[in-house]
């Protein structure tokens, strides 16, 4: 089984609307201008690096925005140009709420399981119905159309529906989703959540618990993972109302590694004790205590928005935001790891800045998708990295994207035109058919 990073595809209107209460960037750089086709490059770059390291490395396309669908369904009617006309007018936050690129985060587009581990011995792959946050919940009938797609292939993959039920199942797909693994030891998924629908749990004061306990139980179901593999801790409350409104804001984990802060979780320790009893002594954590990191440049540097990848000679590189080398204590943090007892050899600092200003880091960028030879090679769609699509992407950026976007441009139908455009001619270059709404 090898890992593939599939990234998101930065999308054409990526703008700082301050659409996300809870998540302190996108608060922050709300209004301010964007530039999209920096953006979207910073993005292919971290790709290569992270393909030139060794690591499988594909691409998850962007979503039409507007979604014209979501203003018409509301009420707006007329030709494309009017429904944005008519929703500058008399809608303008929905017609801000739709256009957010939001779909470039694919760690919240699914939760998946790997072959390896589900009963039926297929992939299941579980589209996020992101349901706390209306300009997020209507990336999921896209997301389920593209993965189902790329997943076409029923003996190897199982694509479900989005869970069903609204806030009771608000799911945010992997972010909240950790597999852990040593050697002779079944694999244990950590399905994070926030908040019970109908048990009385003690949440967050300030800022809203994205998903619940009741979808991590049915993700588990629905994967068919044995329950001895499947951990099911809750977010620090501390935590989310720190900023971190994802549990991927506080803690990552990769084969044997887990890297996590204290406020990551409620009763850390217990879980960690729990972790090491179903993984026995290979594995490894390292805790950044709130002395050594205070939560506040933890959730500003996003240290643990990193991806820690399984590189070809068995030890492991932390691909880490360059906000977390400019923010000393997340730099040392960072530095004590690579230098600790665990697998971790090397740290990368990349720039994603376009992205970290809107609350996403490198691990929000990616969804993990581990494939055996056979599973990838039944996949038809040309979503694999190569440096020829590097190329190609590249190219197809430079064409069709802006430089700056003013969060008013959204107003602009011109913009909603140009995207259409780009995604027809992106999903003929990465052959995944007709799976926007515009195109059928
Ligand atoms: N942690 C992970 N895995 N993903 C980060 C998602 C960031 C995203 N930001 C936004 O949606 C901001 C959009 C805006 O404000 O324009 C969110 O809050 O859902």
């Amino acid at each position: 089984m090898r890992e593939y990073n599939f990234d998101g595809l930065i999308g054409p209107t990526h703008n700082y609307a301050g659409l996300s209460p809870g998540n302190l960037a996108s608060q922050h750089h709300g209004g301010q201008p964007s530039h999209p086709r920096e953006a979207a490059l910073q993005g292919l770059e971290k790709m290569r690096f992270v393909s030139e390291l060794g690591v499988g490395q594909a691409v998850l396309p962007p979503q039409p925005r507007p979604s014209l669908r979501t203003l018409r369904a509301l009420g707006f009617t007329g030709s494309d140009e009017e429904v944005i006309t008519r929703a500058a007018r008399d809608g303008e936050h929905l017609l801000r709420l739709t256009s957010s690129a939001s779909a470039m985060w694919t760690a919240n587009a699914a939760t998946v399981a790997p072959s390896a581990d589900t009963a039926d011995g297929r992939v299941h792959l579980t589209p996020a119905n992101l349901t706390q946050m209306f300009h997020r919940a209507i990336e999921a009938d896209t997301t389920h159309a593209v993965l189902r797609a790329i997943f076409a292939d029923a003996k190897h993959f199982q694509v479900h529906a989005p869970l069903p039920g609204a806030a009771h199942f608000a799911d945010e797909g992997a972010a909240n989703h950790t597999r852990l693994f040593t050697p002779g030891h079944k694999a244990v998924h950590v399905l994070a959540w926030g908040r019970s629908a109908w048990q009385d749990v003690k949440g967050p004061q300030r800022f809203p618990a994205r998903q619940t306990l009741e979808s991590s139980q049915a993700l588990a179901r629905l994967h068919q993972l044995a329950p001895e593999q499947v951990v099911l801790p809750q977010q620090h409350p501390d935590g989310i109302d720190a900023g971190a409104f994802h549990t991927d804001v506080l803690a990552v984990g990769n084969e044997r590694f887990l890297m996590l802060h204290a406020l990551a979780f409620v009763e850390h320790p217990k879980l960690l004790q729990t972790l090491r009893e179903k993984l026995g002594d290979a594995f490894r954590f390292e805790v950044a205590t709130d002395a050594e990191l205070p939560v506040k440049d933890a959730v500003r540097a996003y240290p643990f928005n990193s991806q820690v990848l399984s590189l070809p000679d068995g030890s492991m590189a932390i691909i880490a935001p360059i906000e977390s080398r400019e923010t000393p204590t997340a730099h040392a943090f960072l530095e004590r790891v690579v230098a600790g007892d665990n697998p971790v050899k090397a740290v990368h600092y990349l720039d994603v800045r376009q992205s970290m200003n809107n609350g996403g880091g490198p691990a929000c960028l990616r969804q993990r998708i581990s494939l055996t030879d056979a599973e990838r090679a039944a996949i038809t769609a040309d979503v694999f990295y190569s440096p020829a699509l590097h190329e190609g992407l590249a190219a197809w950026v430079r064409k069709h994207y802006r430089d700056v976007l003013k969060p008013e441009d959204v107003r602009d139908p011109q913009l909603a035109r140009e995207t259409m455009t780009a995604l027809d001619e992106l999903s003929r270059l990465l052959k995944l058919g007709s799976v926007y709404d515009f195109q059928q």
